[in-house]
């Protein structure tokens, strides 16, 4: 069974949160997501964390903190999350890799088809804001 490590940025403006769509070839495709990627081998969560979000969305964070990490067996891959909240960034999101984005209402994030280990993680920031 391939399993990953994956630092994921939930970045958070006000009462938003920026997501983006997960493209349909992906693993999860077509699902939303917040954005994130896989540890190089020996890179901390927190330093691919940084990377990621800096080729996916175009920012450098300056602000973050740990906040959950799940571990989920999708059956053809198994991933350890490691969720952060990034409340500090320089530059403005967008979806560098042409992946659609949008920045939404925590209260709105019910509306949205995550991966089912996101799902913890909506409950939580949903009762949260
Ligand atoms: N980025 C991200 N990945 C998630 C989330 N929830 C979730 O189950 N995943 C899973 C899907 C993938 O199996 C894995 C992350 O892989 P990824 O496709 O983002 O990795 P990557 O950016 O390094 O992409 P690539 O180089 O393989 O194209 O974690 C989430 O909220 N964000
Ligand atoms: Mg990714």
């Amino acid at each position: 069974m391939i399993r990953v490590k994956v630092a994921v940025g939930i970045i958070l403006r006000d009462n938003s949160v920026f997501v983006a769509l997960r493209n349909s070839k992906q693993h999860q495709g077509g699902l939303w997501e917040f954005p994130g990627g896989k540890c190089e081998a020996s890179e901390s969560a927190e330093v691919a964390l940084v990377r990621e979000l800096k080729e996916e969305c175009g920012i450098s964070i300056t602000e973050c903190e740990f906040f959950k990490t799940i571990s989920h067996d999708y059956g053809d891959k198994s991933v350890e999350l490691f969720f952060y909240k990034v409340t500090g960034f320089d530059g403005e999101p967008v979806g560098k890799e042409g992946q659609e984005v949008r920045w939404v209402a925590v209260s709105d994030l019910v509306s949205y088809d995550f991966p089912e280990a996101n799902k913890p993680i909506v409950v939580a920031l949903m009762a949260h804001y």
